[in-house]
């Protein structure tokens, strides 16, 4: 069955609005999660819904640490996304990788600690896959559209998720670097896990801020170099996100990730928790058979 788009876009530090979006309105979404960083910014662009939600909320209120991105995922798949694309700030932990470039981040690596990291707790318990975490179709139409806004993107890249909301020390940075990983940030995880079980593709858009602190005998990141890059690119990040969403087709094939539910429940029917089904109404409501608030 084919229907349309609705993009969800979550804008990283220093995207906190989208003045392309046409009849825009900002609504608050009630959570069962808890409460979102802010309400959503709902229009369209051309013929495409668009939910904006800053993901920080507006002012940048919200540290990476405290985020709530269980209630951020749940507001965006009950405002009715279909896909989502996230923004963020990255350090480079590359050569090649430098300020200003993008990065279509495709693997990730989650040493966040902490963090509320899934939907499906006691009384549901459910195991997805996470093997490939990003949506391939989306991922390529959003590189497709950073050189379409005249910018450059590598297409791929292993984004190291810290806890923060301090930098890294050098050690950790060349040990991340010995890892495999290629960029770093401190908010697309659990973000992304959380986007896969409410079955959600996700494609996240790194911009490269800076080169964090494994270069030798170079001054370590400060939060004044990732301000600074971000309000260069900015006009660079919004017209990516303005193409993006102009280059979708007419209508939306389906995607293998909007069943991604399928067979990834345990519990049994007559174990499951009434009241955690109740509140999995938005995430898994399709294979739960609870009404969508
Ligand atoms: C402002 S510097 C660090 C801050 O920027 C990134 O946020 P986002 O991914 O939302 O753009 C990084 O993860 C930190 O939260
Ligand atoms: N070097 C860095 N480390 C973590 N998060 C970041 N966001 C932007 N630059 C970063």
């Amino acid at each position: 069955m084919t229907k349309r788009w609705v993009i969800g876009v979550i804008g990283g530090s220093g995207l906190y609005a989208m003045h392309a979006i046409e009849d825009a309105q900002w609504i608050a979404v009630n959570s069962p999660f808890g409460t979102p960083s802010d309400a959503i910014l709902f229009g369209r662009i051309g013929e495409v819904q668009v939910c904006f939600l800053p993901r920080h909320g507006r002012g940048h209120r919200v540290s990476p640490t405290e985020l709530n991105p269980r209630a951020n995922i749940d507001a965006l798949k009950r405002a009715g996304c279909t896909d989502l694309l996230a923004i963020s700030a990255i350090g480079s932990l590359r050569e090649n990788l430098e300020p200003g470039r993008f990065v279509a981040v495709d693997q990730f690596i989650d040493r966040t600690q902490g963090r509320a990291s899934t939907f499906f707790t006691s009384g549901m318990v459910a195991h997805i896959s996470m093997a490939d975490p990003v949506c391939a179709r989306l991922s390529g139409m959003a590189a497709d559209a950073v050189e379409g806004a005249g910018g450059t993107v590598a297409r791929g890249g292993t984004y190291l998720a810290m806890e923060g909301p301090q930098f890294s020390t050098r050690a950790e940075s060349h040990m991340y670097r010995q890892w495999g990983a290629d960029v770093i940030g401190m908010t697309a995880m659990p973000e992304a896990k959380l986007a896969r079980e409410a079955e959600l593709p996700y494609a996240l858009l790194g911009m490269v801020t800076d080169y964090d602190c494994w270069r030798e005998g170079e001054a370590a990141v400060e939060v004044g170099d990732v301000i600074a890059q971000m309000h260069a690119n900015s006009a660079l990040a919004r017209a990516t996100v303005e193409r993006f969403v102009q280059s979708l087709p007419a209508t939306r094939d389906p995607s293998p990730i909007d069943t991604a539910l399928d067979n990834a429940i345990i519990t049994a029917p007559d174990a499951r928790d009434p009241a955690v089904i109740a509140r999995l109404d938005a995430v898994a409501g399709r294979v739960l058979g609870a009404k969508t608030a």
